[in-house]
């Protein structure tokens, strides 16, 4: 059991707010941009990408977003209504606004990147209005994601989410899930996060993450347990450090210290790792499990998405992932 709770007797265990978008992964592996001729469409978006893994894994869950008036749009709220997610908090922009788009390149399952298309993006649109406070007191999570803070309404519309949350007693879980090509500048990035971290139950982030929100608060020789620790000042109980194939760190506001090591993968390309280990970790923690096993739920779940050609539709059940964990421990998979 961990420091954080869940409320019980919601209607939903997992809400998450933010962005809903299109991942176009390159179909030529091992190939740069300029030469990728074909792509296969995915539901994307770091925070579409978790819920879908929480329901995959059995859990009851809503979206709260907005999409834009298009075929694109439809796609999207189509794929999450056929996995199981609540939609009815998924809104429908009216001003002309587009679905944002990431081309993925995959030049080898080291060197992989992404090419956003999010001028006039649909989900930063989302304003205060269309959050849905009884959803959000119905649910024993909500989950917010960095990049919705980005650009106003959106913002501002996350900011009341949080309040509403803080209000029902709705545990909270940060994914900084940074994008720096969202943002102005990195201070007006900086300032936001850690306005946004101080309102969290659980913060989950990288090294790199972390670093950028320690902008004003420098941290030389970048430790781990100093940047945790600074988020026990406020109502955190759970900060993660990932540190991609390193595996993850965290740390509890009881003092305690926490390591997963990363399973073997033969990886296809590195983007969604982050995602499906929210999922499996949260899922984990979300089930009464031990943070230990509740981190190496999640790295399993990684492995599983990072071995596949996708994110969303990537994302494991629960047999997938104990089979994963079970093959790992008899000596069957390896890394490439
Ligand atoms: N090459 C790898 N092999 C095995 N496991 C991995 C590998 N890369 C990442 N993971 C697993 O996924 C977890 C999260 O990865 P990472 O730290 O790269 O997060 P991230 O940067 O948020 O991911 P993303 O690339 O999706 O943005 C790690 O803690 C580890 O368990
Ligand atoms: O988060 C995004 O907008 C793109 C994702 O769907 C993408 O596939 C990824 O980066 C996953 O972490």
């Amino acid at each position: 059991m961990s420091d954080v709770t869940f409320p019980a007797g919601r209607s939903f265990d997992f809400t998450a707010i933010g962005r809903l978008c299109v991942d176009l992964n390159a179909n030529e592996i091992n190939r740069p941009m300029e030469e990728t001729m074909s792509f296969t469409k995915y539901v994307g978006g770091s925070p579409a990408n978790i819920t879908i893994g929480m329901s995959r894994l059995g859990l009851r869950t809503a979206f709260i977003g907005k999409i834009a008036d298009d075929a694109m749009g439809r796609f999207i709220t189509g794929y999450l209504e056929k996995n199981g997610i609540d939609t009815a908090n998924v809104v429908t922009d009216k001003t002309g606004a587009v679905t944002g788009l990431a081309f993925t390149e995959i030049k080898s399952p080291t060197d992989c990147s992404i090419l956003m298309y999010r001028d006039n993006a649909a989900d930063l649109k989302l304003s205060p209005s269309e959050v849905n406070e009884e959803l959000i007191a119905g649910s024993s999570v909500l989950l917010i994601s960095g990049t919705a803070l980005a650009a106003s309404p959106s913002r501002e519309a996350v900011f009341l989410a949080l309040d509403y949350a803080r209000k029902h007693g709705t545990t909270v879980v940060f994914d900084i899930d940074y994008r720096p090509y969202t943002w102005k500048s990195a201070e007006e990035t900086a300032v936001y996060y850690n306005l946004a971290a101080e309102k969290c139950d659980i913060i989950i982030g990288t090294r790199e993450e972390f670093d950028m929100m320690e902008r004003f608060e420098p941290n030389p020789e970048r430790s781990d347990l100093f940047t945790a620790a600074k988020w026990f000042n406020y109502s955190t109980g759970i900060v993660i450090i990932k540190h991609g194939k390193e595996g993850s760190i965290a740390y509890t506001r009881d003092g305690a210290e926490h390591r997963a090591k990363s399973y073997p993968a033969k990886v296809v390309k590195t983007f969604g790792a982050g995602d499906s280990y929210a999922a499996g970790f949260l899922y984990g923690i979300l089930s009464g499990w031990s943070i230990e096993r509740s981190m190496e739920y999640g790295s399993a779940a990684a492995c599983i998405v990072i071995s596949s050609h996708s994110c969303s539709d990537a994302m494991p059940t629960a047999e997938q992932v104990d089979t994963y964990i079970e093959r790992c421990n008899r000596g069957e998979i390896t890394a490439n």
